[in-house]
C-alpha cells in the first residue's frame, strides 16, 4: 500500500485543525517550533548515516521519517504543500531552458 505525499501533508493539516489526544503529530505541535526543528536535523543525519549503508531498507524508513517531519515543519509555518511544487514546477522550467542553452552551444 502507498501513500501519497499529499495526503500525508492533508492528515497532518488535519492533527492541526482537529487534535486527537495520542498523536504523534499533535504531540510535536504541542512542543513547537524548536521540538519540530531537532526532529527534522536529527532525521537529516539519519538519512546521511542510512546512505552509507549497503542496506538500502534504512534508507528508505529514515527518507521518510524526513519527509514527515518536513511536512509537519511546513504545516507549522503556514507553507502549503502546493507552495513547494509551484516551486518545483518553476525550476522544471529553468531546468529545460538551460538544457536547451546547452543544446545551443553543442551545435
Ligand atoms: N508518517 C508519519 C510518521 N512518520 C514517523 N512518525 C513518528 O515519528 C517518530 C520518529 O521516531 P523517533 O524515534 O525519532 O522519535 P520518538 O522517540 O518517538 O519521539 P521524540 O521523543 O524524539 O520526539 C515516531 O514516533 C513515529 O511514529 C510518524 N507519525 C505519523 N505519521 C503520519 O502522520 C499522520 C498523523 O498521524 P498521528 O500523528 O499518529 O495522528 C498519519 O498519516 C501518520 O501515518
Amino acid at each position: 500500500m502507498k501513500q501519497e505525499i499529499d495526503e500525508l501533508y492533508q492528515s497532518v493539516v488535519d492533527r492541526r485543525k482537529n487534535p486527537i489526544q495520542g498523536s504523534y503529530t499533535d504531540y510535536l505541535f504541542d512542543k513547537g517550533l524548536d521540538k519540530i526543528l531537532k526532529k527534522v536535523g536529527e532525521e537529516s543525519t539519519e538519512v546521511i548515516v542510512a546512505a552509507k549503508n549497503p542496506d538500502k531498507s534504512e534508507l528508505v524508513y529514515e527518507t521518510a521519517d524526513l519527509l514527515y517531519h518536513l511536512m509537519v515543519l511546513l504545516v507549522e509555518q503556514g507553507v502549503s504543500f502546493d507552495q513547494i511544487k509551484e516551486e518545483l514546477g518553476k525550476r522544471e522550467g529553468l531546468m529545460s531552458k538551460t538544457q536547451e542553452r546547452r543544446e545551443i552551444k553543442k551545435l
